[in-house]
């Protein structure tokens, strides 16, 4: 399965199971993370949802590149953009409090779901970036648009877009994009960041989280994580990203 679900004392965990392609986003993982966010919403006694990735060595490198690299056209990019763009802006507009449980490396479209979602624990060793840039094209899940939204410093939120490279997660944490930076389990480091929060009935934390979610839905969230999907198809044409995308591949060949 390229995805696990488990729904255990209230906390359903989502994990990317692609070890092999570094937990790269294909279809099947879009389905799964919908299927998740999905039962999150029919079951109530659902406290927290975590998305996390499997192994140690990656939390998720983004959309797989070599599935999509087929998408030639901007219609046949916006089509695969607007799917997940869609599943993230359901994953960020949970009642329930969201974790990314940042095992490994994060990139790209794999930043962009951890920075969809309400707290980021990062562990040591890992990285994190909007690499995106690198490849002639911007993000296009809506990670761009949560970004911006998440309270960093402007220029702080810009410069890690526009420097499109995987930062430590030091440089993470003193920026504010990760909240904690943990060594040991990253089960050890969930249940310590959530050992207060469980102690206060749920509502309490939906009613303050909808506090945002009212001010995302009247500045017209949802619209702008859309032009950034059809900005993201707009570059996908171009030749610059398919040559980079075809680099990556044959490197990868080698
Ligand atoms: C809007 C989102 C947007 C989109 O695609 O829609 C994006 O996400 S754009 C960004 C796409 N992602 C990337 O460009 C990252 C590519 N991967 C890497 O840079 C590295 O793999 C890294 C840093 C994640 C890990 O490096 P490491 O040296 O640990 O591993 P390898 O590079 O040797 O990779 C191992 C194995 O996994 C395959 N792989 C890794 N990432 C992807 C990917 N995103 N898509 C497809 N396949 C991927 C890599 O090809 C290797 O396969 P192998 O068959 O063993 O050669």
């Amino acid at each position: 399965m390229a995805y696990l679900l488990e729904h255990k004392d209230g906390i359903v965990t989502f994990t990317i199971n692609r070890e092999e392609k570094r937990n790269a986003v294909n279809d099947e993982v879009m389905d799964g993370l919908q299927e998740a966010i999905t039962y999150v919403e029919q079951n109530n006694d659902v406290r927290f949802l975590v998305v996390t990735g499997a192994g140690e060595k990656s939390f998720c490198s983004g959309g797989d590149l070599s599935v999509f690299h087929a998408l030639e056209t901007e219609d046949e990019a916006f089509g695969m953009l607007s799917k997940m763009a869609n599943i993230l802006y359901k994953l960020a507009t949970l009642p329930v409090p969201t974790i990314a449980l940042i095992n490994g490396t994060a990139v790209g479209g794999g930043c962009e779901i951890a920075t969809a979602c309400d707290f980021r624990l990062m562990a040591s060793h890992a990285k994190a970036g909007f690499i995106q840039g690198t490849l002639a094209i911007t993000s296009g899940w809506g990670g761009g648009t949560y970004l911006f939204e998440r309270g960093l410093r402007h220029d702080r939120a810009l410069k890690m877009l526009v420097d499109a490279k995987a930062y430590d997660a030091q440089v993470l944490y003193d920026i504010g994009w990760a909240m904690r930076v943990f060594e040991g389990t990253k089960r050890g480091a969930l249940a310590d960041f959530i050992e207060d929060m469980r102690k206060i009935h749920p509502s309490v934390h939906q009613a303050y989280k909808e506090i945002e979610l009212r001010k995302w839905r009247e500045r017209n969230m949802y619209e702008r994580v859309m032009e950034e999907v059809r900005t993201c198809a707009r570059l996908w044409e171009s030749e610059a990203h398919h040559q980079a995308v075809n680099s990556f591949l044959t490197k990868s060949k080698k």
